[in-house]
């Protein structure tokens, strides 16, 4: 199983830094996502591991070893992209065998010459002998004589996978592979990948800017933006314990509720409404006596109330969106929109326009300072 290790990669196009001093361990074996908004990089650092980019600065290793001198032919490395790359006129069995045959001597490639080809038969069985049970294994072995022109969008992606597995790589990297898939197919597709991974026990870098995907299908999630790492970490400690308001707001759906406190005198006020209950500690340190703050709370952070419970925040409902096993209320608090989650019967009855109250879970807040900083286990006198 093979690890990687990068330590301070950047990658510049002209005055353009796409990648920002990144260093990363990761685990032979471990499946890691590379997540963030469009533009912030994922692609890019993939593609130095792959060589197919040069890092400007920084090293870049795998099982210990500097690989940056080795072309991408000699590292051992798969890589399924998006638009899967295949050769249009070639069947599936042709695509499949293609990296196979690309190993082997140039009489063996060109059709013409390869019937005269002295050991054709030999070399055509042990190919097949790789290439027969891959397919087998991703379900394709029924269209192998097919175009991919003839196949779905699903078969076409296990067609590159099998491709990407006959060369039996040491890493798989995969750039954003389902996002041609509907949601049905990018599910179970989804699950195939996981399993894969799972058979296989090979180390799997996978580029998404799904959050939803990389939180299901990832050991680790690597959290990106504009070029530079935000956190790195299983995908619940992200969405319990982010690093930032960043990490905060991009993982979770709903996207976790931002409110400005406020505490001026003793009187602390959420959302603009003043609040009774709030604990002395916040977010693991002294909450603060004065000062204004931003409270990230999830959607089930906020639990509904009676309307004149003494310490309700109240506000109307805009949307209610039933999604069978729960709903989410979208209301308006202060100004702010917020959502909260709930069981289906307490959403029976309400719709927009509704006056509800809820109470925060201070025991899940989150405190972020103006600038998305998380201002958790510091000691906190004043916050202005
Ligand atoms: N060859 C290039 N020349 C100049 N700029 C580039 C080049 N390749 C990428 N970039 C820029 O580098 C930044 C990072 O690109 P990259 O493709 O790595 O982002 P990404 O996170 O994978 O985005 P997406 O999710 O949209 O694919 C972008 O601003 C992009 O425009």
């Amino acid at each position: 199983m093979t690890s990687i290790s990068l330590k301070g990669v950047c990658k510049r196009f002209h005055s353009f830094e796409a990648v920002r001093d990144v260093s990363l361990d990761i685990a032979g074996g471990e499946f890691i996502s590379l997540l963030g908004p469009s533009g912030c990089g994922k692609s890019t650092l993939l593609r130095m591991i792959a060589g197919l980019e040069t890092a400007t600065a920084g090293e870049i290793g795998m099982g210990g070893k500097s690989i940056q001198h080795l072309p991408p032919s000699e590292r051992n490395i798969a890589m399924v992209f998006q638009n899967y790359a295949l050769y249009p006129h070639k069947t599936v069995l042709e695509n499949v065998a293609f990296p196979l045959l690309m190993q082997e001597p140039m009489i063996m490639r060109l059709p013409w010459l390869r019937r005269l080809a002295p050991g054709r038969r030999l070399v055509d069985d042990q190919i097949a002998a790789r290439v027969d049970p891959v397919c087998r294994m991703l379900g394709i072995d029924h269209l192998a004589r097919r175009k991919p022109a003839e196949l779905s969008g699903g078969q076409r992606q296990r067609v590159a996978l099998a491709r990407a597995m006959v060369r039996q790589p040491k890493l798989f990297l995969m750039d954003e592979p389902l996002s041609n898939l509907d949601a049905k197919l990018r599910a179970t597709t989804r699950a195939e990948i996981i399993d894969l991974h799972r058979r296989l026990g090979v180390t799997f870098l996978y580029v998404t800017h799904d959050q939803g995907e990389a939180m299901t299908m990832s050991d680790r999630i690597v959290l990106m933006n504009e070029g530079c790492l935000q956190q790195v970490g299983p995908p619940l400690e992200l969405y319990n314990d982010p690093a930032n308001l960043f990490v905060a707001e991009f993982i979770g759906l709903p996207k976790i509720n931002v409110l400005d406190l406020r505490i001026e005198d003793r009187n602390a006020f959420l959302g603009g409404q003043p609040i009774r209950d709030m604990p002395g500690e916040l977010d693991g340190a002294p909450a603060p006596r004065k000062g204004a703050l931003r409270v990230g709370l999830r959607a089930e952070a906020l639990h509904l109330c009676p309307v004149d419970h003494p310490h309700a925040l109240r506000g109307h409902i805009h949307i209610v969106e039933h999604l069978g096993n729960e709903a989410i209320l979208h209301m308006s608090l202060g100004g702010e929109d917020i959502c909260v989650r709930v069981q289906p019967a307490q959403a029976a009855g309400l719709s927009p326009g509704h006056e509800i109250a809820v109470r925060p879970d201070w025991n899940s807040a989150l405190l972020f300072d103006a600038a998305g900083s998380r201002r958790r286990g510091e000691r906190m006198r004043a916050a202005a």
